[in-house]
Formats: C-alpha cells, structure tokens, sequence
C-alpha cells in the first residue's frame, strides 16, 4: 500500500532510486519489512538444514566485497555507463585484477547489489546506487567494513585478555584494542579529534544511520509545534538538527559538540542549509557533556545515538548534566535502538505493550527476529568500538531513576525509539 502511493513497487534493477527510498515518513513501511525480514529469515531457518543456516551466517564474506567496491568507488564509475560496462575496462578503471573483480562484482550481485545484464557486464541499481561517494551510505558502509571488521577480529582475544576481559573502560574497547600494537591509545572519540578524515566519515554515517533506520520518522510523529526551544547534546553535524530546523522553523535550535566537531558541523549547515545559518535559528556551542551541563530551562533536550556509546557510569554522568539543566516543563528524549529479549517468558509475565515496543506475532520471534536484528549489530559495534552497549528499557529506565529521570512516554519508530523522560518529582 506504501508504495501504491507512488504508483507501483520497483524492481530491484531499477538504475534510478525510488521516492520511498529517501523519504522521512516511512513507519509503516519499515513496520512490513520489519515482519517479513523476521518471518522469511525463521521460515528459511525452520525449513533448511541447520548445517545449511549456520553456514550462511558465518560464511558471508559480502562485506568484504563491498569494501572493495566502496574503495575503488566502482558506483561512481558505473554512473556514468547507464547500459553497464565490461569488467575489462572497469579493472582498467580501478586497475584490479579483471577476472577477480568480475567475481567480487558478481557476488555482489547475486545479493542484489550491481545488475549484471550480459555476462561481465556490470551496472548499477537501487542497492548499488546507495554506495555512491557523494551520499553518506558509503560513509555508514566503511565504518562497518573497516573499524568494526578490524575490531571483530580482536573480539576474543579482548574477551579473554586479563588486561581487559572485564573492563569497561571505552580505551579497552578492541577497536583500540587493535591499534595497541601501532602505539595508539586512548578513545575512539579522542583518536578522531586529531584526524578530520575519520571524524567526516564518521559524521557522514551518523546522517546514513537516520535514513537507514527511517528514524526522521519522529519529525512527524512528535508534536514540535508545541516546541520553542531545543538543545540537541552530542549533535554531530546535525544529522537529526538540520532536517529538523528545515521542518520547523520556529524552533530555536542549540547544537553541543566538541569544538571540532563544530567547525565540521557549521561546514555542513552552510552548505546544506545555508537559509537556517542565516536565520539565527541555530547556535553552535561547544561542551563536554561528561563534565558541563547544557544551557537551563529549554523546553528539549535531545540524545540521539549518545547514550548507547558509553558504558553506565559515564552514560548517567551525561544524564545528570542534562537533568541538572531541566525545568518542570522541560522533557529529555533519548532516540536510540531499545533491545528486547529474544524469549517470550519474561514479557508474558509483563502487560501487552510494557516493553514500549511491537512484539511480533507467534511464532516469530517475539523481538521479531532477523527484522530487528541491525539493533543487535549494531549493540555489537557498540562493544566493538567504545566498550559501550544497546540497552533494553528496564536498563533505560534504570540509568533515568539513577539520573533522577522518570520515563513519561515511548515514540515507536518501528526501529529505533524516542524515550520521552521528564523530572522524577519524587526524588530530592
Ligand atoms: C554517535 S554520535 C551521534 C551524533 C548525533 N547525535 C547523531 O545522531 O548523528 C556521538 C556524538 O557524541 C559526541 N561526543 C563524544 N564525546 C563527547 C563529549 N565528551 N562531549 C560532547 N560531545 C561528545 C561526538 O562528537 C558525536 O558527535
């Protein structure tokens, strides 16, 4: 029905993106492809041998060749061939071998992504398309293949470390882990202050996580109207801000970085939505918000993607700067992935609903499988990179009562969530 909107759904092989693909408003559908990613994925399992499955998930080495495919920006060549190009000239292009780029190129799209028309011709389509340079996909895709591959491949040898099996300390994350041997420690966030390459890629993937999650989804869900003031704390580039302050512009808008990041996200806003600079619609302040609280009294205070990046004691360290900030009136929403258990017995105990998001019909799973699974992943990265972790919304809820925090109301995004907590008046 989504696409009916549209006129009709379109083909995998389509060389030009579909309206749906960058729309913000796009819950009920994420909500569909949530069920049937959940259900084709079980039914797959159900019906297959188990040697079969298993070995599908360990033995898939397409990040591999995405990476390759990113690296030599084989989209971008592809671009500018619509009727596709012989892997000749292409290996020519990107001077790889010929024969092993025809291989990685056709295990890519056997999955989908790339057409191959006539044997070793190659050209784009919907899923190559979002691998393009000059979007923020690419970005998204690179943090995965070489930051979180990297430090996949220390995971058990960090795990068993005396020196950091039980650590939390985001500078025994493996990710830096991995870099011990090249001299480097101490966060990722305090490696990427010194090189701006990184921090760009970074902040690029931060604007990639939005539209993949179809987490702007909030702009239309939550009353902004009812808004004047805002400060988004750790607000990148303004992956959520920008979007945000193009929508509503009576909002006045406070963006809370640290300073480099700033100069980054000022470069962003001037170029993408010169109009709002303008405007004095928007400040950029510096601030560490494990050490300073953001200005007082704003009517929200939002988190997105903040608190998942740090362990609890410092991630209710950020809440208390925040609460510390709040008035009666204020209300901080934390936009993030909430995890649930992958067993039913806990929630049935619970009423319908308590755990603040959808559960899937039986007998999928109740946290509906392979459709949710990127929010698991992504509680992976989280370990990989900072040492951090997802959380689920008893530990939400949890980390706000410490903060002295009390949770009003779940948005459900169909993937992420906005978890709206104002003042705990019960707490002194
Ligand atoms: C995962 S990103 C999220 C960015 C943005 N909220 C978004 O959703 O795109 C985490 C952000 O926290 C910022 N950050 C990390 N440590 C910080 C600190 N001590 N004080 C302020 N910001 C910090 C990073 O620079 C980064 O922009």
């Amino acid at each position: 029905a989504e696409y009916e909107k549209f006129g009709s759904i379109p083909s995998i092989d389509s060389p030009q993106p579909h309206p749906l693909d960058s729309a913000h408003d796009t819950l009920a559908l994420k909500k569909s492809v949530r069920l049937l990613e959940g259900a084709c994925q079980q039914l797959c399992a159900t019906l297959a041998s188990p040697q079969h499955t298993i070995t599908n998930v360990v033995g898939s080495y397409d990040w591999a060749c995405v990476r390759v495919a990113i690296r030599a920006d084989i989209t971008s060549i592809l671009a500018e061939h619509s009727d596709g190009l012989h892997v000749r000239e292409l290996a020519q292009k990107v001077n790889i071998d010929e024969r092993k780029l025809a291989r990685i190129l056709r295990l890519l799209a056997t999955r989908g992504c790339y057409s191959e028309a006539k044997p070793d011709v190659f050209s784009n389509n919907r899923l190559s398309l979002s691998l393009l340079s000059s979007g923020n996909v690419a970005n998204l895709a690179g943090m995965h293949t070489d930051a979180g591959v990297k430090a996949a491949s220390v995971l058990f040898e960090n795990l068993t470390d005396p020196d950091t099996m039980f650590s939390n300390n985001p500078t025994h994350a493996p990710f830096m882990y991995a870099l011990r041997e090249k001299g480097v420690s101490g966060t990722l966030f305090e490696l990427m202050q010194s090189d701006p390459k990184k921090r760009e890629n970074y902040h690029r993937a931060m604007i990639a996580l939005g539209s993949v999650t179809g987490s702007l989804s909030v702009l239309s869900l939550f009353p902004w109207g009812e808004v004047a003031t805002i400060c988004d704390v750790g607000s990148g580039i303004g992956a959520f801000s920008l979007p945000l302050a193009k929508s509503y512009p009576h909002l006045h808008i406070t963006c809370y970085d640290m300073p480099v990041v700033l100069i980054q996200a000022r470069e962003h806003w001037a170029s993408s939505a010169p109009e709002v600079l303008r405007s004095q619609q928007i400040d950029f302040l510096p601030l560490d918000f494990l050490h300073e609280m953001p200005k007082a009294g704003q009517d929200v205070y939002y988190l997105r993607n903040i608190i998942h990046d740090w362990p609890d004691v410092e991630a209710t360290t950020i809440l208390r700067n925040v609460q510390q900030a709040m008035a009666p009136h204020s209300r901080l929403l934390i936009e993030g992935f909430v995890l649930q258990f992958a067993s039913r017995e806990e929630i049935n105990d619970s009423t319908p609903g308590e755990s603040g998001t959808e559960l899937a019909p039986e007998p999928m799973l109740p946290n509906f499988g392979a459709g949710n699974a990127r929010m698991y992943e992504s509680d992976m990265v989280m370990m990989l990179l900072h040492n951090a972790k997802e959380r689920n919304l008893a530990d939400c809820t949890k980390l706000g009562a410490i903060a002295g925090l009390s949770l009003a109301k779940i948005w459900d995004l169909g993937e992420s969530s906005v978890l709206e907590f104002k003042l705990d008046t019960t707490c002194h």
